[in-house]
């Protein structure tokens, strides 16, 4: 309980302990706009946070070294955790001798389309700021996130944001106006890299209105909001993953304002404003899925 209120502590010996939330994002609208030479993909996509989050601990320790531990039987703990590659990138650039003990709550769903692991990394990013007193600005901290993900620059500015470039451009939005996702994630783990890897730009049927989602989200328009979400990466996990389409389809039953799935799945996610209606889709949605999270749009 106690550390819920406050987030440092000083132990013994001027030791320092703190924690930081790492929250889980959906994407409102997800376009591909063209394929890059690096491999990547050019994207226009808006991202809001969801209360929906994973907790870190950063405590001092003798040995200038890194050892994370987790909760979640399903991430490695070692250098191929995005928290330990954070790590280690601010201990080369700013030559840190000392080391750190970590440990991760996992409750966001692995591979889930909800960039939980991006959002460890800005976390680790963050709490190593301040742990280490390296006072680095955001764009800097935005700068060594680039180098382990693209999601990562927005997992540091959170709130709401138009991402561009391969998703590491970023620019702030008003929040999101206030109310509830419901997610409902099958027990499949998708590969970013294989969407992306099956996407067929020229069978792009329909692009998401970017520039009127922002408007929405500029006048507080909830209904609006929730009938803009679009997301062009949908057809192909429902082309590599049936019964994600089949979740969707069956999520759009329940009287949400909008459905849509969350990055490249396979979380799908059904949006609204109203209590009741978030307790019905959540008590329904329960029946056949079972990791559904009714949760609030973070603001
Ligand atoms: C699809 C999105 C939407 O928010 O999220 P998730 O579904 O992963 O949460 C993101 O674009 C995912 O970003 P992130 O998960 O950070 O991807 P990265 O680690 O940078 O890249 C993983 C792989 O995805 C492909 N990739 C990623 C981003 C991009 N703009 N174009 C790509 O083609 C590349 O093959 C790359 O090797
Ligand atoms: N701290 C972490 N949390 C989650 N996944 C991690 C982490 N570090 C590395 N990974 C790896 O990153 C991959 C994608 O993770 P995640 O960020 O949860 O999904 P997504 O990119 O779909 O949002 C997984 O294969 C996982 O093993």
């Amino acid at each position: 309980m106690l550390k819920c209120m406050i987030d440092t502590v000083k132990m013994d010996g001027g030791m320092m302990k703190l924690w930081e939330k790492a929250p889980a994002k959906i994407n409102l609208t997800l376009d591909v706009i063209g394929k890059r030479d690096d491999g990547y993909h050019e994207v226009e996509m808006i991202m809001t946070m969801i209360d929906l989050a994973d907790r870190l601990s950063f405590e001092d320790i003798d040995e200038n070294r890194i050892i994370l531990e987790s909760n979640s039987g399903i991430v490695p703990n070692d250098e191929r955790n995005l928290i330990y590659k954070a790590a280690q990138i601010l201990k080369t650039k700013y030559q840190i001798e000392r080391g750190v003990h970590i440990v991760l709550e996992k409750n966001i769903p692995v591979a889930a389309g909800l960039a939980g692991g991006s959002s460890d990394a800005a976390a680790a990013l963050r709490g190593l700021n301040r742990l280490w007193n390296l006072n680095l600005t955001e764009v800097e901290l935005m700068k060594a996130g680039e180098e382990i993900g693209s999601d990562v620059p927005f997992c540091i500015v959170r709130g709401t944001a138009l991402a561009t470039g391969r998703g590491e451009k970023i620019k702030k939005l008003p929040p999101a106006p206030p109310g509830w996702a419901i997610l409902a994630k099958l027990p499949i783990g998708v590969s970013t890299a294989d969407v992306y890897g099956a996407l067929k730009l020229e069978e792009i049927k329909e692009h998401p209105k970017t520039n009127q989602m922002i408007q929405a989200i500029e006048q507080q328009d909830f209904l609006q909001m929730s009938g803009l979400l679009a997301n062009v990466l949908e057809e192909v996990t429902f082309r590599l993953y049936p019964e994600v389409k089949q979740l969707k389809e069956q999520l759009q039953q329940f009287g949400a304002d909008g459905v849509l799935m969350s990055g490249s799945g396979p979380t799908v996610f059904a949006l609204t404003n109203k209590e009741s209606k978030m307790k019905r889709i959540y008590n329904g949605l329960r029946g056949f899925c079972k990791e559904v999270y009714a949760v609030r749009l973070l603001r």
